[in-house]
């Protein structure tokens, strides 16, 4: 591949120019708005000038709402060999695209299981799709050299891609993404709603379970929407999980000595340890049980740089990092997580070096 047009200069598509670029591929940048796709060029993810002639592969990296009408535009314009996008949703888009071009071999939709809370070129990473899953939804009319061809797009990026139908994408992302999404600002509603003193003696599994909740709430309600579906269907079994733990809980109230109520409860969290060991780890495999060595860091500016840069030097690769803050205290905690076998002898060095390591 040595040509790729992205039309839509946000996260997305300024993080595949970026990765596009450090392969060598010629990128050509565009955007609804000229100031974006200005900024992204800027950034070195690629050249505002037009194409000369057809590209080896364009790329739809706008909003979901709008990726049908980009598409379909390049594909009358004859843009490109191949055509894609990124979209979080794919059976809508992609049957409105086929609906006007009737047995395309040229369209393959795409989906980048990366992303961040944040939007626009600013926020784009070179690397955001490194050991990511990149489901690439071909339709029954692709070619096999395009399906390979956007395939070959997910590996420039570093990801790995994935083949699924439009349709198994879309409940997929329903159970792994949006519903989650929804979930966690559900929770995160109530607290909203909590009194600012049990919102003060948070810890870190609310911070966990509410990560998401804190995105932009406009490319989520046009997702939600797009998929509206297969999340409702995620939302009716949660809602039924729901009703077993309510229902649980509201017997042990009234008797906490309830044998039954009590096993049905331990088999609902039960039943949650087994669904998450099924969640792939980072780079696609297994989840690797990595070791965490909290360490106590000042409230000072460089402190957490002066602790990362220490771990480096003692040659301890930090495979994982999380922060935790607690109210009126001047010190923060810093999760490091490392390979079992370094943890012992991290914990020496950096107690050796003066730092505070909580057991
Ligand atoms: N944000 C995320 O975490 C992920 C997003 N996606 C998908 O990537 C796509 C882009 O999302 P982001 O980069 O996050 O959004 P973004 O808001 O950062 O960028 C979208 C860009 O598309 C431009 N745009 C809007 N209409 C356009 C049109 N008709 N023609 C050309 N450009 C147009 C906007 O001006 C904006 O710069 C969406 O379809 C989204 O579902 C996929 C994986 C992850
Ligand atoms: O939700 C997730 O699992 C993410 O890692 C982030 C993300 C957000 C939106 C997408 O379309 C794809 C991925």
């Amino acid at each position: 591949m040595h040509s790729v047009a992205i039309s839509g200069a946000g996260l997305i598509g300024t993080s595949i120019g970026l990765a596009l670029r450090r392969t060598g591929v010629r990128v050509h940048l565009s955007d609804a708005d000229p100031e974006v796709a200005r900024r992204a060029a800027e950034l070195g993810a690629g050249t505002l000038e037009e194409p000369a002639g057809p590209v080896d592969l364009f790329v739809a990296a706008a909003p979901p709402y709008a990726v049908a009408g980009v598409l379909g535009a390049a594909i009358a314009a004859g843009t490109a060999r191949t055509y894609t996008d990124v979209a979080g949703v794919k059976e809508a888009p992609l049957r409105e695209v086929s609906r006007h071009h009737p047995g395309l071999a040229t369209l393959v939709g795409g989906h980048p299981m990366a992303g961040r809370e944040r939007s626009g070129p600013g926020a784009a990473q070179a690397d955001l799709f490194e050991g990511r899953p990149w489901v690439v939804t071909p339709l029954p009319t692709s070619g096999a050299e395009h399906v390979a061809r956007v395939e070959e797009l997910a590996r420039l990026c570093g990801a790995t891609a994935v083949r699924m139908g439009p349709a198994a994408h879309d409940r997929a992302v329903a159970l792994v993404s949006h519903a989650p999404h929804l979930l966690a600002a559900l929770v995160a509603c109530r607290l909203a709603a909590g009194e600012e003193a049990a919102v003060a003696v948070a810890g870190t599994g609310v911070r966990d379970i509410t990560r998401v909740a804190g995105s932009d709430p406009a490319p989520w309600v046009s997702l939600l929407g797009a998929n509206a579906r297969p999340v409702a269907d995620v939302l009716a079994q949660l809602r039924d999980d729901l009703d077993v733990a309510l229902g649980a809980l509201n017997a042990l109230a009234t008797d906490p000595a309830d044998a039954g109520a009590g096993e049905r409860m331990r088999a609902l969290l039960a039943a949650g340890v087994t669904g998450r060991e099924r969640l792939p780890g980072r780079h696609g495999g297994r989840p690797e049980a990595l070791a965490v060595v909290p360490v106590v860091v000042p409230d000072r500016p460089g402190e957490l740089a002066r602790l990362l840069a220490f771990i480096g030097e003692a040659g301890v690769n930090v495979e994982d990092l999380g922060l935790e803050h607690s109210l009126g205290q001047p010190a923060g905690l810093a999760l490091v997580s490392v390979r079992p076998e370094a943890a012992a002898r991290l914990r020496e060095v950096l107690a050796a070096g003066g730092w505070s390591v909580h057991a």
